[in-house]
């Protein structure tokens, strides 16, 4: 498994960092297979997998009943897992408590916790400083889709752009081992990817970063609602899976399905020795 160590030289050496999301087993399988250098176990499951319209009613037991799951899914590749909304913001004890029982229980490799707020830094170089290595996320923070008014790009003027460059210096300053640039413009994330020496992941977020991280079902196009401008499908299940589905439907209705070759047959001195009941 590729660790913080390797990561690094990957930056140094400008080679991309690929990372997925993935929810459960089959796709941590799957990224698994695919040679995806990280796993992030986002709280974008609340939208992609449970249906909410954001990652706000996500709690602490979904984050480790669906990165459990990953873990089983893919035991050698490195696994990210986010905090959920409000598991980091009650006060410093709760948070380390939390992310305690995210990191043990899960096995995750990381955490990932979104802003660079005094407190989340704080945080962020506690858990270091205790053994546990976090990723950091700043740019779009959907967790505080209600603060910034939608999901939107950020830093685009000039004081929000140095506010960007500011909160990625001094989260890499707490000991992040990496860093989720979300939606801001890709020379922003130049700017910052060239300033800092840990690693930048970006997510709409241009070419100019040092990894890109993207959502399984988006990059598969799978139930998804509506694909964000940023996401590029690279192949579409959803027809595969619904006309599956279809012909299933159909062949059952017409009593196609079963056929013999999927059914189970006793040996006919058995059938015939059977009597029936009065
Ligand atoms: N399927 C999915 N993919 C994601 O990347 C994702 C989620 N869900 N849920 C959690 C967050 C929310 N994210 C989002 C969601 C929507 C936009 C969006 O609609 N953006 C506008 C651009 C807005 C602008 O121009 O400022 C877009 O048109 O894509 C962006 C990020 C990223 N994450
Ligand atoms: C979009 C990525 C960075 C994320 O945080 C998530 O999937 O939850
Ligand atoms: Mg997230």
């Amino acid at each position: 498994m590729k660790n913080r160590m390797d990561f690094l030289k990957m930056k140094d050496n400008g080679e991309k960092i690929t990372m997925v999301t993935a929810y459960d087993y089959p796709s941590a399988k799957m990224s698994e297979q695919a040679n995806i250098d990280m796993i992030l176990v986002g709280d974008s499951l609340g939208m992609v997998v449970l249906g909410y319209d954001s990652t706000i009613k996500v709690t602490m037991d979904d984050m480790i009943h669906h990165a459990k799951a990953v873990k089983r899914g893919a035991t050698n590749t490195f696994i990210v897992v986010d905090m959920p909304f409000m598991s980091y913001h009650v006060s410093l004890a709760d948070s380390l408590y939390n992310a305690k029982r995210l990191f043990q229980e899960t096995s995750a490799n990381a955490l990932k916790i979104e802003g660079a707020s005094e407190e989340v830094l704080t945080l962020t170089s506690r858990l270091t400083a205790a053994g546990i290595p976090v990723v950091a996320h700043i740019g779009l923070t959907p967790q505080s889709v209600n603060v910034l008014g939608g999901y939107r790009i950020q830093g685009k003027d000039k004081e929000t752009a140095e506010q960007l460059i500011r909160e990625a210096k001094a989260i890499q300053n707490s000991g992040a081992i990496a860093l989720v640039l979300e939606c801001v413009p890709m020379e922003l994330a130049q700017i910052i990817t060239n300033e800092l020496d840990i690693p930048t992941i970006g997510i709409g977020a241009g070419n100019h970063c040092d990894g890109q991280v993207l959502v399984y079902h988006d990059v598969v196009n799978y139930g998804v609602d509506r694909l964000p401008k940023f996401v590029k499908a690279y192949t579409d299940i959803n027809n595969s899976i619904v006309n599956g589905l279809q012909v299933y439907v159909n062949e059952v209705k017409e009593g196609t399905f079963p056929d013999e070759s999927h059914s189970f047959s006793m040996s006919p001195n058995v059938l015939s020795e059977i009597k029936l009941g009065d």
